[in-house]
C-alpha cells in the first residue's frame, strides 16, 4: 500500500479542531459550499493543466477514521468528548461533488471543484485535496510546457529520485503522462496506471566493469534490441561514444541494433551534434540520441534553437519538483450557506481585490465559437442561469468592466460536472489513456496565443451579468453592516 486511500488525519488539526467546535455547538450538520480554485497561473503560462481529481475522488469515497486513528485523537490535550470520537467511527464523507474533467485546461478564478455538504466534512477535506489537486495540477502544466516545446520528440519522466517522496513521485508521474509525457521510469506508477515504463543504465553499470567496452558489450548481450549505453561517464567522444558504436556495429553484425546513446554532461548541443555524425559515419543511421541533465523546458528549447540532434528526453528534478514554482497556491472557499431551505452567497472580503471572493453557487461555461471552433472565454455564471446559445451574450471583464465582447453563434460547454452525490461516485472515471487523450483534444480549442511558453495572451475568464452583480451587492452590503459603523464609532 503507498499511501492510505482515504486517511482522515491527512488533515490539518484546525480542521479537527473545527469539527469538534461545530459538533459541540450542534452546528456540524449545517450544509455549505465551497468552492477549489487557484489565483495565478504558474510558471508565466497562459493557463494550467487541471489534475488529481482521481486521487481526489478515491480519498472521498474512502474517507475512514481507523481505530489507530480515533485512539491517537483521544491522546491529543484537547480531550475530545468521547461521544465526538464515537461519532468519528462512523463518519463518512457524505456530501456532493462537482469538478472540472482532468486534463482539461483551466484558469485563475474558475472553480474546479465545488463540494457541497455538512459544515464538517467539507472542513475535514479541505487540505488534503489542496495538497492532491496543488501538486498534480503544477506538474501536469509543467509537463505540458515541456511537451511544447520537444515536439515529437519522446519525453521520459525520470524524476522519482529527486521528488519530494514517495507519493508525489508516482502522482507526479501520471500528471505527466495525462499531459503528454510518453513514459515513465518509475516502475510501480508504470504497474498502478499502465503508463509505459523506459529506461537505460547509469553510470555505476559502466563503473562495475574493468572497461566501458565490456560494459556496453555486457549490457548488450542482456538486451540486444534495446540498449541505450550511457556514453559520459569517462569521456563521451573519445571513449564512451567509439565504445558505444563498437558494440552498435556487433549488434548489426548479428543482424541487431544500438537503440540509443545517452548523454548526461557537458555540452549537449555541441555532443549530440558529434555524436550524431559519428553514428551516422558508422552506418549506425537508426541509434537513436538521449538526453538529460538537469533539462527543463527553457533548455530544450535552447538546445533546439542550437541545432542539438537530440530524438528523447529524460527530465526528472525539474519537472517532479515543479523546480520554479513548487506550489500552485490553489485555494477552498465557502461560497454558499443552506439556510431554511435556501441556498446563500457568502463572501470573503479582502483589502486585496484579487482575494475578494465570488460569491455563491457557480457553474463554468466554455464558450466555444462555432465558425473558429476556438475558445472564446471562460464565462462563470451562478448555477440558477442557463447560458442560452441561441441568444447573443455580452462578455464583460469584470475589473474593466467597459471591455465588453458579444458574441453570437457560439457553443456553451458545461465544465463542472456532478460527479459524486451523497458520498458516492455517480460516474465511471475515465481510464488515463482517456484523460490523455482529452487533454489532447482540449489543446486544439485554444488559439497558440494562449498556449505559448513566453508571454501568454491573457485567455478571458468573466463573470455573468448576474453574478457580478451579487458580488457587488455583496461587497457593498458587508461595508455597510460591518466597515462602516465601525468607522462612525472611531
Ligand atoms: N548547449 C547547451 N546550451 C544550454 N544549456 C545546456 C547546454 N548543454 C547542457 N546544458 C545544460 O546546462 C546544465 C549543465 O549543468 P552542469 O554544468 O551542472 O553539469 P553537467 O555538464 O551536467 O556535468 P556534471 O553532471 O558532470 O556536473 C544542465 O542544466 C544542462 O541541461
Ligand atoms: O537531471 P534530472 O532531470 O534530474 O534527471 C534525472 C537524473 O538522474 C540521473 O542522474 P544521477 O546522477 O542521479 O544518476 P546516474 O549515476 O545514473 O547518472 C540521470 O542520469 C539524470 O541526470
Ligand atoms: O533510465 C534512465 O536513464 C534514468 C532513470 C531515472 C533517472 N535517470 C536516468
Amino acid at each position: 500500500m503507498l499511501e492510505r486511500i482515504g486517511d482522515a488525519l491527512h488533515t490539518d488539526k484546525y480542521q479537527i479542531t473545527m469539527m469538534y467546535a461545530h459538533w459541540k455547538n450542534g452546528s456540524h450538520q449545517r450544509k455549505r459550499a465551497f468552492d477549489l480554485y487557484f489565483r495565478h497561473l504558474p510558471f508565466g503560462n497562459g493557463y494550467a493543466v487541471f489534475a488529481g481529481l482521481e486521487r481526489a475522488l478515491q480519498y472521498l469515497e474512502n474517507l475512514r477514521f481507523t481505530e489507530e486513528d480515533i485512539a491517537f485523537l483521544a491522546r491529543q490535550p484537547e480531550q475530545y468528548d468521547p461521544d465526538f470520537l464515537d461519532m468519528l467511527r462512523t463518519f463518512r464523507f457524505q456530501g456532493d461533488v462537482y469538478a472540472v474533467p482532468e486534463g482539461t485546461i483551466v484558469f485563475p478564478n474558475e472553480p474546479l471543484l465545488r463540494l457541497e455538504g455538512n459544515v464538517m466534512e467539507l472542513q475535514l477535506v479541505e487540505t488534503a485535496l489542496l495538497n492532491f489537486i496543488g501538486y498534480q495540477t503544477l506538474v501536469a502544466t509543467k509537463a505540458a510546457r515541456i511537451r511544447t516545446v520537444a515536439g515529437n520528440d519522446l519525453v521520459m519522466e525520470f524524476g522519482t529520485r529527486r521528488a519530494q517522496e514517495s507519493t508525489a513521485a508516482i502522482w507526479g508521474a501520471r500528471a505527466a503522462y495525462l499531459a503528454g509525457f510518453d513514459a515513465t521510469s518509475n516502475v510501480r506508477a508504470g504497474e498502478r496506471f499502465g503508463i509505459p515504463i523506459i529506461g537505460t543504465h547509469s553510470h555505476s553499470w559502466v563503473q562495475d566493469f574493468e572497461n566501458e567496452l565490456e560494459a556496453f558489450r555486457a549490457f548488450a548481450r542482456a538486451f540486444p534490441e534495446q540498449s541505450v549505453l550511457l556514453v559520459d561517464t569517462y569521456d563521451t567522444l573519445r571513449s564512451g561514444l567509439p565504445h558505444a558504436i563498437q558494440v552498435g556495429l556487433e549488434l548489426k553484425q548479428q543482424g541487431k541494433r544500438l537503440a540509443g546513446i545517452r548523454l548526461d554532461s557537458g555540452d549537449l548541443a555541441y555532443l549530440s551534434k558529434q555524436a550524431r555524425k559519428m553514428l551516422d559515419e558508422a552506418g549506425l543511421t537508426d541509434t537513436r540520441i538521449i538526453a538529460s541533465s538537469d533539462l527543463d523546458e527553457d533548455t530544450i528549447l535552447n538546445l533546439k534553437a542550437q541545432g542539438a540532434r537530440i530524438d528523447s528526453w529524460g527530465i526528472g528534478t525539474k519537472l517532479i519538483t515543479a523546480y520554479d514554482q513548487p506550489a500552485l497556491g490553489a485555494v477552498y472557499k465557502m461560497v454558499a450557506k443552506m439556510e431554511q431551505g435556501q441556498w446563500v452567497p457568502t463572501i470573503k472580503i479582502s483589502s486585496n481585490p484579487e482575494k475578494v471572493t465570488t460569491p455563491g453557487r457557480k457553474n463554468v461555461y466554455r464558450i466555444i465559437d462555432k465558425v473558429t471552433g476556438k475558445a472564446q472565454a471562460d464565462l462563470i455564471t451562478h448555477v440558477d442561469e442557463r447560458v442560452d446559445e441561441k441568444t447573443p451574450l455580452v462578455l464583460f471583464d469584470p475589473v474593466h468592466t467597459y471591455r465588453k465582447k458579444r458574441v453570437t453563434h457560439f457553443q456553451a460547454i458545461e465544465l463542472l460536472q456532478p460527479v459524486m452525490r451523497n458520498g458516492e461516485l455517480t460516474v465511471e472515471l475515465p481510464s488515463l489513456e482517456e484523460i490523455r487523450r482529452y487533454h489532447r483534444e482540449q489543446r486544439s480549442l485554444f488559439w497558440e496565443e494562449y498556449l505559448r511558453l513566453l508571454n501568454p495572451e491573457e485567455y478571458p475568464v468573466d463573470l455573468s451579468n448576474k453574478l457580478w452583480k451579487m458580488k457587488q451587492e455583496l461587497i457593498q452590503q458587508i461595508y455597510q453592516t460591518f466597515v462602516e459603523p465601525k468607522k462612525k464609532q472611531d
